[in-house]
């Protein structure tokens, strides 16, 4: 997890305090907030100067327009006395200067910014002295000031501020000489105040009228592009053979042209990451398809919902986030201040809704589980108290927003480069598109005629080298287009946090309570997955590439999405750091296991809770756990004189969620256990609504068995250390080149080719104090019997099996609880062995009685007869035959 995470609340709010208690436990935190204080107390500054100067530039221009009388009429000539002719660009040089101070631009400091305009002034009246006037005329020194602020007032020369600039010169070099000397001194001058080459300098000189105009331009402005790109894409479309892939927005063909030409400057506005763009792009969002209809809940949900989610809804709307597109900044320093709150508010709305709950139903608290007919461990709970959702506001926006010039020069220095070092190589290539996420951009090359798409692979290094990028990623091609996407990590990062994908529209419309924030494509468009879909997930990666992160952000979605009598939470954590803080939350059906043979107990569990469930859809007639609710809610919905009584007091079954943050620990104490539930509750537990994460950071043969892989098809994978392990997770290489911290792969069942996605990011500090929110909110909800039968689930230690000499069924796990011709008809599926004698030695059975067992297991149909030397036919695979268990 977030190593620099700190569990000092208060840390934010007094960072001067909390950086000399707290400086060597969480130096980086204290940091942060005293960077995020002082970045707010300069941007205060900033605006409040640049507030004074622009309404006192409008006063200068008033007053140097309008001579007027009195004290008025003295300012009007004090302004001309003091700068002469160029008492004209006194006001539009201040207002440039407040425009330039508001603007917000890096080392845009106040003082920087007025000795600049200052500077300009002293330059500009030198100047006009010079070129005007040409010399200074008068007696004595004090003679010659008079002088020239006389002659200022009558509009002649520089007025007296050319005193320090025009005056020394002309009296050195004389007025040619002076002349081109102040002319280049004003040109150096601001050359070197600014930093800039000359292309650079023209183009900031317009930039704070642009900045100031901009607002009212943006909409025409982005409207045409727009309504290009959208031209552009049909066109595309047309011309590509419309599939799937091609509805994804393209860019300009012309771009590449453009590029190697440079006859054009780039509209790179088009390339930037989402949240750089503005209102009027998420016009055009509506349009634009999401990456995968089967991955991703459909956004529209007009489903009615629960009392509870009514409830819930309130609760969302009164706590609907501000506008993302606000100064992050400014709503991070207030959220602190509002939180206290939002607490007290989200306190008094729980305790009124649970007053309501305890009139309307006190009556029906106290009835008997058992006689409701309902099998499953979720018997006889409780009334499930009202949930109150966390506030939002306790997920963070990032910090740092990256410059949109940065980003422009980044992009159009790194794309010439590409063209030019596979130009260097032999290959001819065109840009097609460029797509900035937010750890990588890509870059879509069209290779000229005859060109092979595996010269462009094996040069992948040399483009890492020239591009001096820690290492790339060659996609070839770039399914649905005609193209290579070479993906080259971005200089700076744009970070993703937790709360944008959280308080985003696709996450809030998505129905499914197991619906989790995957994080940002590489388009910056928000992902969003639901484990119920997968229905299960792995997870690999090394250590420190993302993991925990990633899990957590899981978790959290769903303590954001569901409540807890809707989502039940199994979380396993060997490792003892990674989910503790989660202990005593309502959705946690058992506290957090570090155990693991007690987390092979939990999955033994959860096989079992499997089981039941089966058999309780097959009595009622389901198919499924969603049947199952339906079925219930609606035989609920009836007047209870209509009610069959068997229903009335059943309680809808929970979704299940297990995570398992380090699977190969559960591996390495209880492997063939582990492995079989795993099986098990890969093959049957999507329809009984359990759900299973698992991560590791060892994606290896012997922990990921291939049985295992072939029953849990959704994967993800962070950065891994081999092509090896890469392709034990994903099935393909790759993912060795991610680039760590977030950065990752994201393959759902039904996605042949992996999506590369920056998840999002929640440090410790935003999940403590969520989770002190619930704990305020709600007690825990332990179930008993629950933590009960994992007791007894629990395998024994490894030792103690050596010692009951029953090793030779290692490799075949029964229950020997089972009768025998369940046993035999276990090691028949799953061997592939239907021989008496191999039944004799595995179940260690006489002759007789296990061939009076193949016998009835023919007459069931499950194996063939028996046919000379040949092996008997087996008609049952091992998921059929599970299946046919838990029906039974
Ligand atoms: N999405 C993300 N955005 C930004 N930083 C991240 C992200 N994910 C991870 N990180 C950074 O990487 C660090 C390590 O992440 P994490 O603890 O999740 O790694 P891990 O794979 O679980 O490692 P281990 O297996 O050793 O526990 C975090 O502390 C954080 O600084």
């Amino acid at each position: 997890m977030a190593a620099g995470a700190t569990k000092n609340k208060t840390g934010s709010k007094t960072p001067s305090k909390s950086n000399n208690t707290a400086k060597t436990s969480q130096p980086k935190v204290s940091k942060a907030a005293q960077d995020a204080l002082s970045a707010a107390k300069e941007r205060e500054i900033r605006r409040f100067w640049s507030y004074i100067l622009f309404f006192w530039g409008i006063l200068e221009l008033l007053i140097t327009f309008i001579k007027g009388d009195g004290l008025w009429r003295s300012f009007h000539n004090f302004n001309r006395g003091m700068f002469g002719v160029s008492v004209f660009l006194f006001a539009p040089i201040m207002i440039y200067v407040a425009l330039m101070i508001a603007s917000n631009t890096k080392k845009n400091t106040v003082v920087a910014k007025c000795v600049e305009g200052g500077m300009l002034m002293l330059l500009a009246s030198g100047m006009i002295q010079i070129l005007q006037v040409g010399s200074v005329d008068g007696g004595s020194f004090f003679k010659k000031l008079r002088g020239l602020y006389d002659d200022g007032v009558e509009l002649r020369g520089g007025g007296l501020a050319s005193a320090v600039l025009g005056w020394p010169l002309l009296a050195a070099f004389k007025r040619v000489g002076a002349a081109i000397i102040i002319f280049l001194i004003a040109f150096l001058f601001i050359l070197l105040l600014t930093d800039l080459t000359l292309p650079q300098f023209f183009k900031l000189m317009t930039k704070p009228f642009v900045v100031s105009v901009e607002a009212v331009h943006t909409d025409r402005v982005e409207r045409i592009a727009a309504r290009q790109e959208r031209e552009e894409r049909i066109a595309a479309e047309r011309r590509e053979n419309t599939t799937e892939q091609r509805k994804k927005k393209t860019v300009q063909e012309d771009f590449c042209e453009q590029l190697s030409e440079q006859k054009q400057r780039v509209d790179f506005a088009r390339f930037l990451p989402k949240n750089e763009q503005t209102e009027e792009n998420a016009e055009t969002e509506e349009e634009k398809d999401i990456i995968d209809v089967e991955v991703i809940e459909p956004v529209i949900d007009e489903t009615p919902r629960s009392n509870k989610r009514k409830k819930k809804s309130e609760n969302a709307e009164s706590e609907e986030p501000a506008d993302v597109t606000e100064d992050i900044d400014e709503e991070k320093e207030s959220a602190d201040a509002d939180l206290k709150k939002i607490i007290e508010q989200a306190v008094s709305r729980k305790m009124a809704a649970r007053t309501q709950e305890s009139e309307d139903e006190s009556d029906a608290a106290a009835d008997d589980a058992e006689s409701n007919g309902q099998d499953t461990a979720f018997e006889g709970d409780e009334e499930a108290a009202v949930y109150v959702y966390p506030p939002i506001e306790l997920l963070q926006y990032p910090k740092k927003k990256i410059d949109k010039d940065v980003i422009e020069a980044e992009i159009q220095e790194k794309s010439q480069k590409l063209v030019e070092t596979l130009e260097v190589y032999g290959v001819k290539t065109r840009i097609t598109g460029i797509f900035r996420g937010p750890s990588v951009t890509r870059y879509e090359l069209q290779p000229a005629a005859g060109v092979k798409v595996s010269k462009i692979l094996n040069l992948a290094d040399d483009i890492a080298l020239n591009l001096a990028a820690l290492s790339i990623r060659i996609e070839a091609p770039v399914p649905g287009k005609p193209c290579v996407g070479i993906e080259v990590p971005n200089d700076v990062r744009d970070p993703v946090s937790l709360r944008e994908l959280i308080d985003s529209d696709e996450y809030r419309k998505a129905k499914g309570k197991l619906t989790f924030a995957v994080g940002k494509d590489i388009e910056g468009k928000i992902v969003i997955g639901n484990i119920a879909k997968m229905p299960h997930l792995l997870v690999a990666g090394t250590t420190g590439s993302g993991k925990s992160v990633f899990t957590n952000s899981i978790i959290l979605s769903v303590l954001y999405h569901a409540a807890p009598d809707e989502v039940k939470l199994i979380l396993i954590d060997p490792k003892m750091v990674e989910f503790k803080p989660y202990n005593s939350i309502p959705h946690l059906l058992i506290p957090v296991v570090t155990d693991p043979l007690k987390a092979a107990g939990a999955l033994g569990w959860a096989v079992n809770e499997m089981n039941k469930r089966y058999k309780q859809f097959e009595a009622n007639n389901v198919k499924n756990l969603e049947e199952f609710n339906d079925m219930l809610a609606k035989e609920q919905a009836k007047p209870v004189d209509m009610q069959d009584p068997v229903y009335t007091k059943m309680k809808p079954l929970p979704q299940i969620l297990i995570v398992i943050d380090e699977f190969a620990d559960l591996m390495m104490v209880a492997g063939s256990e582990v492995e079989d539930s795993v099986i098990r509750l890969g093959q049957l537990a999507r329809a009984a609504g359990i759900h299973m994460i698992i991560a590791t950071q060892s994606p290896r043969k012997d922990v990921i068995t291939g049985l295992i892989k072939s029953n849990i098809p959704s994967r993800v994978s962070l950065s891994v250390s081999s092509n090896i392990d890469s392709r034990v997770i994903m099935d393909q290489g790759g993912a060795e080149k991610l680039l760590g911290y977030g950065d990752m792969l994201y393959k759902p069942v039904g996605v042949k080719t992996p999506i590369r996605i920056q998840s999002g990011y929640a440090d410790t500090k935003e999940i403590v104090e969520i989770v002190k929110f619930l704990k305020s909110e709600h007690t825990a909800e332990y179930s008993e019997s629950v933590m009960a039968e994992v007791e007894e689930n629990m395998p024994k230690p490894k030792e103690d099996k050596k010692n009951s000499g029953n090793s030779e069924m290692e490799d075949v796990v029964v229950n020997p609880d089972d009768d025998l011709i369940d046993q035999a008809i276990t090691v028949i599926v799953r061997t592939g062995n239907a021989s008496t004698s191999y039944l004799q030695r595995k179940l260690k059975l006489g002759f007789s009685r296990a061939s009076r067992i193949m016998d009835q297991i023919e007459e069931m149909g499950i194996i063939g007869p028996q046919d000379g030397a040949k092996p008997r036919k087996i008609n049952l695979t091992e998921a059929e035959w599970l299946e046919m268990r838990a029906r039974r």
